[in-house]
C-alpha cells in the first residue's frame, strides 16, 4: 500500500507547535529594526549571542517571536540563527586583495578564496542553494531579510546548539571516540547524499562545516557559500527524469562556477589541485619520509597532469573523507612540508602531497585508541576496516573512489544499527516522498524517523507529535534511543527543533517583590554598592538605551523614535529585491506579513512593547526585565558572592597533575568550574525533560559540556568538561573534548583513562548533588554589574580576567546599555578592525604561571 503523508497535526497556536515552516523560504524586503525590552529587534525577531562570525558576516543567535502566542508561552520564543552579511563587504575585498598581493597571481596557484565572486554574488548563491533543501542533515533556512538601506542581508536559519564538530585537542589528539566518529560519518554521508542528489556539490566539506544539533544527537551540513548547483547532476541523479524542481534562478545556472577553485586547502581534492600532480618530485620526497610507505604509493594510480579531470560531487566525497581522517586521527592526512617557508610555499606544498603523497595510518584510532593495524593491515579488526574505508575514500583517481551509496553499504559504517536493511532503505534520497512513519517505528528507531523528517514539513510534524506527552504537555517525550546509545532517555538536553522553554522553571519576581539576594553576610561593601546600583540600573534600562543611542548622534541607525522603550527604523522596500530577483516566490508578501501582524491583534513595531508584556503592569515588566537580565549577567561573569560546597576541591592554580589512568576528579565550586558551572547550571536539564533556556545565553562553555554520563540514571547531571588545565579559563577552544563529546556509552567518563588524554590534561566532571534551578543556587542578583570590574577583575584565585573583543560581546549581549561598540545597536561587528572570528564569549585566558 502506498504509504501516504499525515496530516498536520497542530497549529501555531498550539502549545507544541514546532517551528517548521512549510514551502517555501520566506523572502522579506521589508525591515523593521528596533529596541523591545532592551533588546535589538528586527522584524520579529531578537537578537542575542553572537555565535560565529566568517568572512562575509556574523551569525547570531536570535529567538523568532511568535506574537500570536501570550508572553508567558513557551513557544513563544524559537530559537533560530541569523546570519547578517553585508552585500559589500569591505573587509572580505581586503582579505581578497591581501592574499592576492601576497601569492604571485599565476591562474595556477590562485589560492582557494580568491576567485570568488563579489561578497553579493556569493551570498545569492548561497542563499539560492540554501532555498532548495530541507533534509535533517542539512541545515535549513528559513527566512532571507533583505535591507536594502543598508545593504544588509539577514539568512535566518535552523539554530544548530551544538557549534562545530570538534575534532582534536591542542596537541592534535582526537578527542571523538570511533561510535561517535561513525555516527557523526553517517549523518554527514545522508546530508551530503541529499545535496547530491539535488544537484549540489557542496565543496567545502571539513568538521568545522559540520554542527551539532544542540543536544548533539544530530550532526547537519552548514555553509554553503562556495557550494555549487548543477543541473545536469541533478537530472543524473533523478536518473534522467524530469525533476520537480527546474532551477528557476538564473544564478544557480551558471555552470562555469565549478571550474574555480573553492574550498578549504587541507580537504580540496587531487582533480581541483590537479596541476600539481607529480609537480616538484623533490618536495615530495621529503614530505613522504618516514610518513608513507613507498609502496603504497604505486597501488595509487595519480592522475595525470595533462587532463583537466572533471569536478563531480566527488570532490565532497573526497573531502568527507578526509574529514574522516580527522576524527579519527586528529590530524589531516595531508600536511604541507614543514621546510616551505612562505605561506604561498606551505599551500603549495600541501596541494602537492594531496595529489602525490599517500597518507600515513597512525598505529591508534579516535579517542578510544583501537589500534589501527597500520597501512596495509592484514586482519579483520575494526582498525582494519576503518583503514580500508579510508583508502576507498581517499582515492586520488576520483574514478576509482568510494561512492557516498558505497559509504552507506560498508560494513563499518552499518555497525551498530539495529537493522541496516531498513535504515539503507529509508535513508536513500530515491525514496518515495511519501512515507509513513508508524507509532512503532518512532518509539524505538529514533535514527530511523528523523532520517525521515527531510520528506516535508507534515511529516516533520507529525513525527514530532509522536514524543510529545499525550495531553499536550508543552515539552517534549524523550525518544528512546537506537542502536548506539550516547544519552539515555534521560539525558534529552533540549529539544531537537528548538523550541525554547525561556526561564519556565524559575518564576520571576512579581511587581515590588525583592529580588532574592545572597545572605548578607556574603555581600562585600562593594559588592553592596555593585548590587544597589544594579537595582538603580534595572528601571530605566530601555529608556537608557535609547538615550544614549540617541545622545552620541553618531549612530547610523537609530534616527528615528517613537516611543522612549523603543526606536523604529523603517528600511523596507515595497519592490522587488533586487538580490533575491523577480523570480522569488515570496511564500507570504513581505510587507503584507506586517500587516497581518498588526491585523491579527498583534503589534506593528512601534507596540511591540505594549503587545509582548499584555496584562503586565509596567511594574512588573520592569521587575521581569531586571530579573532576566541579572540571571543572564550572573551567569557569565565570576560570581565572588555564590555560596561554595567545600568538597573534594582542586586548587585552581595548583602545578598540574598528571592524574592516574580511570582517576576521577570530582570538582565542586572552585572559581573557575564555579563560573562555568553558573553558565552551565542555565541549561541543566531537570529530571527527563528538557528545560533549556536559550534566550541570551548559549555557547561555549554550553556546548563544551553538554554530554552527560549515559547509563547512570541516578546523575541525570553530570557534565563533562575536559580543559588543559583547570586552572585555564574555559573557553571554546581549550573544553576540546565536551565540544566532540568524548563520552558515550562505551567509553563513559568513570571508564575513560585519563591518562589517554595527553598530556597534563584534567578531567572534571562536575557534578551538583541535587537537580537545582538558577536561582536555588546562586541567589539574585549577585553579580558584577560594572564594566571595569569586568575588565580586570581578580577572582578568588588571584587570576586576572582579560578583556577583549569576547568580553564586548559578552557584556553586548546580556545588557540594554551595552549596544555594539558604538552604541548602534543595530549595526553589526562585521567591518571592526579589531574583530577576530574567534567564537567564544569567554573571557580570555588569563596570564597564567606554572609556578603559581
Ligand atoms: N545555523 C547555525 N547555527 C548555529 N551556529 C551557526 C549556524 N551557522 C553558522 N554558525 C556558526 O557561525 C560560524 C560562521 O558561520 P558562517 O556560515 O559565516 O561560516 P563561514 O564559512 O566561516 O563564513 P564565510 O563563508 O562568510 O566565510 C560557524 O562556524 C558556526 O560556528
Amino acid at each position: 500500500m502506498d504509504p501516504q503523508p499525515v496530516p498536520r497535526q497542530s497549529n501555531e497556536q498550539d502549545p507544541n507547535y514546532i517551528y517548521d515552516p512549510e514551502g517555501d523560504v520566506l523572502v522579506t524586503t521589508n525591515y523593521d529594526a528596533y529596541v523591545d525590552e532592551g533588546k535589538p529587534m528586527i522584524n520579529d525577531y531578537v537578537r542575542h549571542a553572537r555565535v560565529g562570525g566568517g568572512q562575509h558576516g556574523d551569525v547570531y543567535l536570535c529567538q523568532k517571536i511568535n506574537h500570536k502566542l501570550p508572553a508567558n508561552d513557551p513557544g513563544r520564543r524559537v530559537a533560530v540563527a541569523m546570519k547578517s552579511v553585508k552585500r559589500n563587504n569591505p573587509r572580505a575585498e581586503q582579505y581578497k586583495s591581501l592574499r592576492k598581493q601576497r601569492i604571485p597571481s599565476s591562474q595556477t596557484h590562485l589560492p582557494v578564496a580568491d576567485r570568488l565572486n563579489t561578497t553579493e554574488a556569493k551570498i545569492k548563491r548561497e542563499i539560492a542553494i540554501m532555498k532548495k533543501l530541507r533534509h535533517p542533515h542539512v541545515v535549513r533556512l528559513f527566512e532571507v531579510i533583505d535591507d536594502r538601506l543598508h545593504e544588509k542581508i539577514y539568512m535566518v536559519m535552523e539554530y544548530l546548539g551544538g557549534g562545530e564538530v570538534k575534532w582534536r585537542d591542542e596537541r592534535n589528539n582526537p578527542v571523538l571516540t570511533v561510535a561517535q566518529t561513525r555516527r557523526i560519518l553517517r549523518d554527514a554521508v545522508l546530508g551530503l547524499e541529499y545535496l547530491h542528489y539535488q544537484g549540489i556539490i557542496h565543496r567545502d566539506i571539513k568538521p568545522a562545516n559540520l554542527l551539532w544539533t544542540e543536544d548533539r544527537r544530530q550532526v547537519k551540513i552548514a555553509d554553503f557559500g562556495v557550494s555549487h548547483f548543477s543541473y545536469a547532476q541533478r537530472l543524473a541523479a533523478a536518473g534522467g527524469k524530469n525533476v520537480d524542481n527546474d532551477p528557476s534562478d538564473p544564478i544557480l545556472l551558471d555552470e562555469s562556477g565549478l571550474t574555480r577553485r573553492a574550498g578549504t586547502p587541507s580537504f580540496l581534492a587531487p582533480e581541483v589541485i590537479y596541476e600539481h600532480t607529480n609537480d616538484v618530485p623533490g618536495s615530495i620526497s621529503l614530505n613522504s619520509t618516514a610518513l608513507h610507505s613507498s609502496s603504497s604509493l604505486g597501488s595509487m594510480s595519480p592522475i595525470s597532469p595533462t587532463d583537466r579531470p572533471e569536478i563531480t560531487k566527488s570532490i565532497d566525497v573526497w573531502a568527507l573523507g578526509v574529514t574522516l581522517y580527522c576524527l579519527l586521527f586528529g590530524t589531516t592526512p595531508f600536511v604541507a612540508n614543514q621546510g616551505s617557508r612562505s605561506t604561498h610555499g606551505s599551500e603549495f606544498s600541501l596541494y602537492i602531497s594531496i595529489c602525490n603523497d599517500d597518507w600515513p595510518a597512525p598505529p591508534r584510532i579516535g579517542f578510544d585508541r583501537i589500534p589501527s593495524g597500520g597501512r596495509h593491515p592484514d586482519s579483520d579488526t575494526e582498525g582494519a576496516s576503518i583503514i580500508r574505508l579510508l583508502d576507498h575514500f581517499l582515492q586520488k583517481d576520483y574514478h576509482n573512489r568510494i561512492t557516498l551509496d558505497e559509504v552507506k553499504r560498508n560494513s563499518w559504517v552499518l555497525t551498530g544499527l539495529e537493522d541496516p536493511e531498513q535504515w539503507l532503505k529509508i535513508t536513500s534520497p530515491r525514496a518515495n516522498t511519501k512515507i509513513n512513519v508508524s507509532q512503532n517505528d518512532t518509539s524505538n528507531a529514533m535514527s530511523a524517523v528523523r532520517f525521515q523528517w527531510r520528506w516535508g514539513g507534515k511529516l516533520v510534524r507529525h513525527v514530532s507529535s509522536l514524543f510529545r506527552r499525550p495531553g499536550g504537555s508543552s515539552r517534549m517525550l524523550v525518544p528512546q534511543p537506537v542502536q548506539e546509545p550516547v544519552i539515555t532517555p534521560t539525558r534529552v538536553v533540549s529539544d531537537p527543533m528548538h523550541r525554547q522553554s525561556l526561564l519556565i522553571t524559575q518564576r520571576p519576581p512579581g511587581p515590588g517583590t525583592a529580588v532574592s539576594s545572597p545572605p548578607a553576610h556574603q555581600l562585600t561593601h562593594a559588592a553592596v554598592q555593585k548590587r544597589d546600583k544594579g537595582k538603580q540600573k534595572a528601571e530605566p534600562s530601555a529608556g537608557r538605551t535609547l538615550t544614549r543611542a540617541l545622545s552620541r548622534g553618531g549612530s547610523k541607525s537609530l534616527r528615528s523614535s517613537s516611543t522612549e522603550r523603543e526606536i523604529t527604523l523603517r528600511g523596507s522596500s515595497t519592490s522587488a529585491s533586487p538580490l533575491l530577483g523577480s523570480t522569488n516566490k515570496a511564500r507570504r508578501g513581505s510587507d503584507s506579513r506586517v500587516l497581518t501582524r498588526g491585523a491579527s491583534g498583534s503589534s506593528a513595531p512601534g507596540q511591540h512593547s505594549r503587545q509582548s508584556t499584555a496584562g503586565t503592569s509596567a511594574g512588573e515588566k520592569r521587575s521581569r526585565f531586571w530579573w532576566w537580565n541579572s540571571a543572564s549577567i550572573s551567569a557569565w561573569r565570576p560570581n565572588k558572592f555564590a555560596p561554595q560546597t567545600p568538597t573534594a576541591v582542586v586548587p585552581d592554580y595548583a602545578p598540574q597533575t598528571v592524574h592516574a589512568p580511570g582517576e576521577i576528579i570530582v570538582q565542586q565550586q572552585t572559581p573557575n568550574t564555579r563560573r562555568s558551572e553558573e553558565a552551565l547550571s542555565k541549561y541543566r536539564p531537570t529530571g527527563t525533560e528538557a528545560i533549556v533556556d536559550n534566550g541570551a545565553l548559549l555557547t561555549a562553555a554550553r556546548r563544551a559540556s553538554s554530554w552527560g554520563h549515559p547509563g547512570q540514571s541516578d546523575t541525570p547531571n553530570m557534565e563533562i568538561i575536559n580543559v588543559p588545565s583547570i586552572g585555564y579559563n574555559l573557553n571554546e577552544h581549550d573544553m576540546i573534548v565536551g565540544a566532540g563529546g568524548v563520552t558515550n556509552a562505551e567509553a563513559g567518563p568513570l571508564v575513560v583513562p585519563l591518562a589517554q588524554i595527553a598530556g597534563p590534561s584534567t578531567l572534571v566532571i562536575a557534578q551538583p548533588s541535587q537537580p537545582q534551578t538558577f536561582d536555588d543556587r546562586y541567589g539574585r542578583p549577585v553579580y558584577d554589574d560594572d564594566d571595569s570590574s569586568i575588565e580586570s577583575l581578580p577572582d578568588d584565585s588571584g587570576s586576572t580576567w582579560q578583556r577583549g573583543g569576547e568580553m564586548d560581546d559578552l557584556i553586548d549581549l546580556h545588557d540594554p546599555d551595552h549596544g555594539d561598540e558604538d552604541g548602534d545597536i543595530l549595526e553589526d561587528t562585521s567591518d571592526d578592525e579589531e574583530e577576530d572570528n574567534v567564537v567564544t564569549f569567554s573571557p580570555r585566558r588569563p596570564t597564567y604561571n606554572n609556578n603559581n
